[in-house]
């Protein structure tokens, strides 16, 4: 690829992660300066700052990181990049990576009791298709980098894990799967909270088949 075009690339990408941002922010998806998100590039990767309100992203001022973890452009990163950096080294084809504190998803996190093969069950097709099964990591205070290798764990299998008492992180094929991944995700909690004293009737074995065959999902 031309320098040009990779410039492009990359510029694009910096545009693109503010304007999630903000659209979180809009939807009450990422309150104070919680949350962060990355893109890979062909010659490193982009990340959000850290203490920085996704509402409020400068795109020039996002962080540039080489594969060494060497800063090569922007602010200080997340303190949490490794969390990225266990998707991207699990899953080869993965474009862009969000993690947010979204209200529901959030509050799910916070239950006790949960199954820890997947925190929410499959209540909508959508669910199934664009997140699929979500595993628990065990609680660590934010920033722990024991974080990052209890996500390797389940990141090859998995597109999406929970973390406790704390929030989701989702891995897509681009910036905009990882979006609209991590939005159906927060639907799903907020479906799911909404329904905890009624009685649910969960997709069967048969209809998620029939879903990973019609559009390939991760259940
Ligand atoms: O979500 C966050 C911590 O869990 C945000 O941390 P950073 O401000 O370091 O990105
Ligand atoms: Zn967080």
């Amino acid at each position: 690829m031309s320098h040009i075009s990779t410039t492009t690339t990359e510029n694009r990408l910096r545009e693109e992660i503010a304007e999630i941002g903000r659209a979180f922010r809009l939807l009450g998806m990422a309150p104070g300066t919680s949350g962060n998100i990355s893109a890979k590039l062909d010659d490193g990767w982009l990340m959000t700052p850290t203490n920085a309100s996704l509402g409020a992203l400068d795109p020039a001022a996002i962080s540039k990181l080489d594969w060494d973890g060497n800063l090569l452009d922007g602010e200080p990163p997340t303190k949490e990049s490794f969390l990225h950096r266990a998707f991207y080294d699990q899953r080869p084809d993965t474009g862009g990576i969000i993690h947010l504190h979204a209200t529901h998803s959030a509050a799910v996190s916070c239950l006790n009791g949960l199954d820890e093969r997947s925190c929410l069950p499959p209540i909508t097709p959508y669910f199934v298709m664009r997140v699929g099964r979500l595993p628990l990591i065990p609680y660590y205070r934010p920033g722990d980098p024991a974080l990052g290798d209890a996500i390797r764990e389940h990141a090859k299998s998995h597109g999406a894990v929970l973390l406790a008492n704390h929030g989701p992180v989702v891995a897509g094929k681009t910036l905009e799967a990882a979006r609209n991944a991590i939005e159906e995700l927060e639907e799903t909690a907020k479906l799911y909270l909404l329904l905890r004293q009624h009685d649910v009737r969960t997709l069967g074995e048969a209809e998620i088949d029939e879903l990973r065959q019609a559009f390939g999902a991760h259940w």
